[in-house]
């Protein structure tokens, strides 16, 4: 169903950019802990695009909105605020100054709500050190409007400033390069400019009791002091995946690449906000193994944050273009075989997504129609895992990478700055390689339009795969009477990603019994291991042998991670097993306070519970 106001360009957005549209943003915020707000002004630099208009039309979610005025005169502006259409906001429309030119500024002073949806205030518990609260952003899709007014669609790029004032002791980080802080009557105020244009979902702010190291000669990564050193540690390898990426993509624009570890209950495994990448602690394996969701990230400043889909329609233009580049990053720094495995072994998550979505959903095709579907519904790993398939079928069909990475970086610079669709990919391609006959056999519709699996799944490499499907196929045939037919011997050559395959497998096959379990346990130590990749697979094959002892240790690790990839299949696990519904459900309930909205948002469907 279509819902009544949203744009005919963008469904998730009541903003008419092709009407009149903003070109810059100043932003002047102070953070009160206290009351869980942020309050201040911000200042949208307005172009008017079609002569017969005479308002604006911005996003905004919970925004106690005081004044909206002309900057230049200081004039009070006239404004309506539409009753709020659930998950997506109110309606501001602004109607603009009279004058001659068609440029404003346009000056909105509010404050957000404590419940804003695109922030995370955190007690002090919440946190490592225990001390001080924090607080964090997730704009990505819409709950930018939750935090400024704004244009909340990615059709629309802008630069932006901003001062924020916080007391002294808290560090303040945006999506930007920092110019400055200064001391101002006990507290601080942090300047900040982001000087290439990004759309409202890439910007970010963070505020915490925080420390840095540097990484390299472009970053730095920031953390409470608690796990400053671990982080340091973990990923000190960014600036080779950020030349790597540089190799692949064409240069790097943005000038800082910078990391934020944040607390566990940041729902993402990491969030691409320019300067600045946002990751889960749970990257940290203390094996530098779950660095690639880095190099996703790093790879995202040209896939998604220099090139960006035009709606979220179209999300598989951001993600499937970040996997492909992330895999040739470890293509480059590990092995083409460990290319390859990822790829091959992500195939069967996909095909766990889409039998859970149903093989004809229209959520499963590669582009979706959001008309009346709200983004945080539609994120599944299909735009990530279906659309790095389609194209390495793509590279493969034109000739391989010597033919298709200079076409990538032409994409790039053409496109660098803009948001498009998927059609303008196609047009693109299509006319980069008219004189290549190879083309003539790629079924746009199929991929792009059908839902399901992908058409084809490339020849990927499998021999790293090889090896663990020897061991799993021991396993699964194993009766467990006598010894476990796999030793420690077994073990010690597998590398992370490797046991993270076995477990996979194992726990998407039929349950197994507990004695069998127990065996696994004892050779690989998996109770105690701390890669989350590996935790997070070995509890949902205990959950599936109905490990009753086991639920309490799911419990626990749900109601401080916040990952959505872990923390919603283990309570979908927790659901299907009836004897445990209801604990699951009171559980969450009794914990939801402490998730990001999005969460909580997906969550009370997972559990199927009407609130
Ligand atoms: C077909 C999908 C259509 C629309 C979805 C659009 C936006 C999805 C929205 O819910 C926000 C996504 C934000 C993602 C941020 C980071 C991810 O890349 C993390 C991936 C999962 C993880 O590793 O934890
Ligand atoms: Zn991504």
């Amino acid at each position: 169903m279509e819902k009544v106001g949203l744009s005919p360009l963008d469904p998730s957005s009541f903003s008419r950019p092709e009407l009149a549209i903003v070109t810059e943003i100043l932003i002047n915020l102070n953070v009160n802990f206290d009351k869980k707000i942020l309050l201040g002004d911000v200042e949208l630099s307005v172009k008017k695009i079609d002569e017969s208009v005479n308002e604006i039309i911005l996003d905004t979610s919970k925004l106690n909105i005081s004044s909206i005025y002309d900057v230049e005169s200081e004039e009070k502006l006239e404004y309506n605020l539409s009753d709020p259409l659930p998950e997506y906001g109110s309606k501001l429309t602004i109607q603009l100054p009279k004058k001659e030119s068609n440029s404003y500024k346009i000056g909105v002073k509010y404050e957000t709500h404590p419940d804003a949806s695109g922030l995370q205030w955190l007690s002090r518990n919440a946190t490592a050190g225990k001390k001080h609260p924090y607080l964090f952003s997730q704009f990505q899709p819409i709950h930018a409007r939750s935090v400024l007014p704004c244009q909340d669609t990615p059709a629309v790029k802008t630069k932006y400033t901003a001062t924020i004032s916080a007391p002294q002791e808290f560090t303040v980080l945006m999506s930007a390069i920092c110019n400055g802080t200064k001391e101002l009557h006990g507290g601080k105020l942090s300047h900040f400019v982001q000087k290439v244009p990004i759309p409202s979902y890439l910007i970010a702010i963070a505020v915490g009791v925080l420390e840095s190291r540097k990484l390299g000669p472009r970053s730095h990564v920031w953390a409470e002091k608690e796990i400053i050193e671990e982080c340091a540690y973990e990923f000190a390898n960014t600036e080779h995946q950020l030349k790597t990426a540089e190799e692949i993509c064409g240069p790097y624009v943005w000038g800082i690449y910078d990391l934020l570890v944040l607390p566990p209950s940041f729902p993402y495994g990491g969030m691409e906000n320019p300067c600045l990448t946002f990751v889960t602690p749970t990257l940290l394996a203390g094996d530098r193994s779950l660095a690639n969701v880095v190099a996703h990230e790093i790879a995202h400043s040209w896939t998604g944050n220099l090139v960006t889909n035009r709606n979220f329609e179209h999300f598989w233009l951001n993600e499937g273009f970040t996997v492909f580049i992330e895999r040739k990053i470890k293509e480059r720094l590990e092995s083409p075989q460990s290319q390859d495995f990822d790829a091959y072994t992500l195939v069967s998550d996909l095909n766990e997504t889409i039998n859970r979505l149903g093989k004809d959903s229209p959520l499963t095709k590669l582009v979706v129609d959001l008309k009346g579907v709200h983004p945080d519904d539609a994120f599944s790993d299909v735009p990530y895992e279906k659309g790095q398939t389609f194209l390495r079928y793509l590279e493969m069909t034109v000739g391989g990478p010597d033919v298709f990475e200079p076409f990538l970086r032409k994409y790039f610079d053409t496109f660098k700055y803009k948001s498009i669709e998927t059609k303008d990919f196609q047009a693109f391609f299509d006319s980069y390689f008219s004189e290549n006959p190879a083309i003539k056999s790629i079924d746009w519709q199929t991929w792009l339009h059908s839902p399901g699996m992908p058409p084809i799944i490339p020849d990927y490499d499998i021999s790293l795969a090889i090896v663990c499907d020897n061991l799993i196929e021991k396993f699964l045939k194993w009766d467990g009477e006598g010894v476990i037919p796999i030793t420690p011997d077994d073990k010690k050559d597998l590398t992370s990603s490797q046991i993270i395959y076995f477990l996979q497998v194992i726990s998407e096959a039929e349950p197994q019994s507990i004695k069998k379990l127990e065996a696994l346990n004892a050779v690989f130590g998996f109770d105690n291991v701390k890669n989350a990749e590996i935790k997070f697979r070995w509890l949902r094959t205990c959950l599936k042998a109905n490990w009753e002892e086991k639920v309490h240790i799911v419990l626990t690790w749900i109601n401080i991670v916040g990952r959505m990839k872990y923390v919603r299949p283990l309570y979908r696990d927790l659901y299907r097993w009836e004897a445990i519904r209801k604990r699951a459900q009171e559980n969450f309930l009794a914990n939801r306070h402490n998730m990001m909205h999005m969460s909580a948002y997906t969550l009370v469907k997972d559990l199927h519970l009407e609130l």
